[in-house]
Parts: structure tokens; C-alpha cells; sequence
């Protein structure tokens, strides 16, 4: 499918809550847009997932737009864990009412409307601080010691291998996005410069090599984290996007991952955060 996407985004400006919504919803779908990303959807297949495709991905996207604004709102006003927790949680429900009961953005809904409310707080106050440290800052308690559900796959990776997971990740200031991604992100614009999607798949490789994703844990165990890890390593050992036949290679390894029914659904996530990210901090 063709996925409609937005150009017109300035940077290098304060962006009001509704454009922080509406960027949030776009580095979604710019995710999805981003083709071979191992065992995930996108425009061309559905990876190894059976209740989900692009279209479900992209109506999930656009359904989110007001929540991030409503999150970005908040963060502006200085609201704290409870309220922004609060739209978190209806966003959830909007999301499963809009695709039929699929989890096609929890993740995402939670560290980029996060990383929403910190935008609007950072515009709000003045400061020129990253986000992530914001969102540590300001939250890290709170989404550390925040109710926590006991049967979530996320939960149950916690528990069987010692996964931070999704949390984690938040309450120490997104450093995956921070230390690895942003930093893969703007030397991939160096090796692939007319190329926007390479520099995503090679962004996406280099989380996927580094992260402890706790979907991995739960679709294939620790065997299964570690062969995901251990690929994409390969593919970046390998010259990355920087070598000529990537794109083979990189599909050659989207397939291993859908043989073994792998997912890397946590990585997907911190490359739409890590978008948002470049684009708001520019
Ligand atoms: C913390 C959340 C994700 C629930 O965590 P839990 O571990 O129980 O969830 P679950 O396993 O279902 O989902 C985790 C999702 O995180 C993503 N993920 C997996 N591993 C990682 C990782 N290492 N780093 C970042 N994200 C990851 C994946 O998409 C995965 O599907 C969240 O849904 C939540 O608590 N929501 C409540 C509302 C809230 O507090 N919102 C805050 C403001 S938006
Ligand atoms: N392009 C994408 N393809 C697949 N997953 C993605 C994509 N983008 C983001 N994700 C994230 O992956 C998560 C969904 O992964 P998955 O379907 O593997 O998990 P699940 O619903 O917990 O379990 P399962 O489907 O294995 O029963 C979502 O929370 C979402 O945020």
C-alpha cells in the first residue's frame, strides 16, 4: 500500500501541542513506511504478524493524534504522572476500539506520548534540555513505581529474564534512543544521503542489535533475542546500508526473523520515538 505522509513539518521551531500530535502520528507512519525491518510490518508485508498490516498500522496511528496532542497539552501545564497517565490509558482503549482488539501501538503510545508531554513541557518552560531527560526528570518515579500489570507479555519477560522492558527504557531518559539510535540515524544520512528509508532500516538494524526487546523475549525466548541481535549485528558488521546488495540482505533477514515467528516490536517503537525525536530537537 501507499501511505499518505505530511511534508510540511519546519524545524528548528516550537511546535504547539496539535503539531506534536499530528508529528507523533506522522513518525508512526514513517515507521511503517520503512522496508526490510526484521519480522515487522510494513507497506510491503506484514512481517511475521497475523492480525495486523499497514492500513490497521496507519488507522492506529491517525486514532492517536489527539491523544499525543492532549498528552503534549499536559506536559505544557505541568501535569504529572497521574493525568498524563490517565490519557495514556484512553488512548489504549481508542487504539484496541479502532483496529478490533489488536495491540498495534501499545508501546509506542507510551514512550512517544511521553516523549509528547515532555515536548510540550520543554516549549512550555523554555529550556533547550533533550526530552529524554526531561521525561527522566520529571517522571522516572512515577513510571517506575506505576501500576503494573501482572500478566502483560512485557511483565512476564520481566519476570522470567530480568527485562527492564518498555519502562526501564522511559525511566532512564530513552537512552536507546539517545546513545545508539540518533547517533545511527544522522551517520546513515552520511552513507545513504538521497536515501530517507536506508537511513531508517539502518537505524532500525542498530537498535535491534542493541535492545533487550521484550517482544523478542516473548516470541522466541532468550534463543530468539539473541539471534535477532546476533543478525542484525551481522548486518551492520557487514557495511550496514553503506554496502552495496544491503537491500537483499536486509530482506534476507526480515525472513529468518518471520521463520522463527520474531518480532522486534520494542525496537519499531524506539525508531518512531527516535524520528520525533531528531525532528523536535533540531
Ligand atoms: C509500560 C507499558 C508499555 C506497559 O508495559 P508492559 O511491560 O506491561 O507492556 P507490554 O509488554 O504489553 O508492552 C510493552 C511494549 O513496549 C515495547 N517494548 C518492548 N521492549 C522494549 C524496550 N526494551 N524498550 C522500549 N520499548 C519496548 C513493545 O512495543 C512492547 O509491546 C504501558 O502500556 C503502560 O504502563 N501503560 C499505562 C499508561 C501509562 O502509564 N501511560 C503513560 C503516559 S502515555
Ligand atoms: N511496524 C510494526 N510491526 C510490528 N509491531 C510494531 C510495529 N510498530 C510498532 N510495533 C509495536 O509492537 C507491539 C506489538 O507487538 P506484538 O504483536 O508482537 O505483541 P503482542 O500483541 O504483545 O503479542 P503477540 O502478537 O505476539 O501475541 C506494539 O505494542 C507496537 O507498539
Amino acid at each position: 500500500m501507499t501511505i499518505a505522509l505530511r511534508r510540511e513539518w519546519t524545524t528548528g521551531r516550537a511546535l504547539d501541542p496539535e503539531q506534536l500530535g499530528q508529528l507523533a502520528s506522522h513518525c508512526l507512519k514513517l515507521e511503517v513506511q520503512t522496508y526490510p525491518k526484521p519480522g515487522l510490518v510494513s507497506h510491503v508485508d506484514d512481517g511475521a504478524h497475523r492480525d495486523m498490516d499497514a492500513e490497521l498500522l496507519c488507522r492506529s496511528a491517525d486514532t492517536l493524534a489527539p491523544f499525543f496532542r492532549d498528552l503534549a497539552a499536559a506536559g505544557a501545564e505541568g501535569g504529572g504522572m497521574n493525568r498524563l497517565r490517565a490519557i495514556g490509558v484512553a488512548a489504549e482503549r481508542a487504539m484496541l476500539a479502532a483496529t478490533s482488539g489488536v495491540n498495534t501501538h501499545r508501546g509506542a503510545i507510551f514512550g512517544l506520548g511521553l516523549l509528547c508531554a515532555a515536548a510540550g513541557y520543554r516549549n512550555a518552560i523554555g529550556v533547550r534540555k533533550p526530552l529524554g531527560r526531561l521525561v527522566s526528570e520529571r517522571w522516572s518515579e512515577d513510571i517506575l513505581a506505576g501500576p503494573a500489570a501482572l500478566r502483560s507479555h512485557g511483565a512476564l519477560a520481566a519476570r522470567r529474564y530480568g527485562a527492564g522492558g518498555a519502562r526501564t527504557e522511559a525511566a532512564h531518559g530513552f537512552p536507546s534512543v539517545y546513545d545508539i539510535a540518533l547517533p545511527a540515524l544522522h551517520e546513515a544520512r552520511g552513507l545513504a544521503p538521497h536515501d530517507q528509508e536506508a537511513s531508517r532500516v539502518q537505524t532500525c538494524m542498530t537498535l535491534i542489535a542493541a535492545v533487550t526487546d521484550t517482544n523478542l523475549l516473548h516470541r522466541g525466548g532468550a534463543e530468539g533475542l539473541r539471534f535477532a541481535q546476533a543478525s542484525a549485528a551481522a548486518f551492520l558488521a557487514a557495511g550496514g546500508v553503506g554496502s552495496p546488495g544491503w537491500r537483499r540482505r536486509a530482506a534476507d533477514i526480515h525472513r529468518a526473523f518471520i521463520a522463527r515467528n520474531l518480532s522486534p516490536g520494542g525496537s519499531a517503537d524506539l525508531l518512531a520515538m527516535t524520528l520525533f525525536v531528531d525532528w523536535v530537537e533540531l
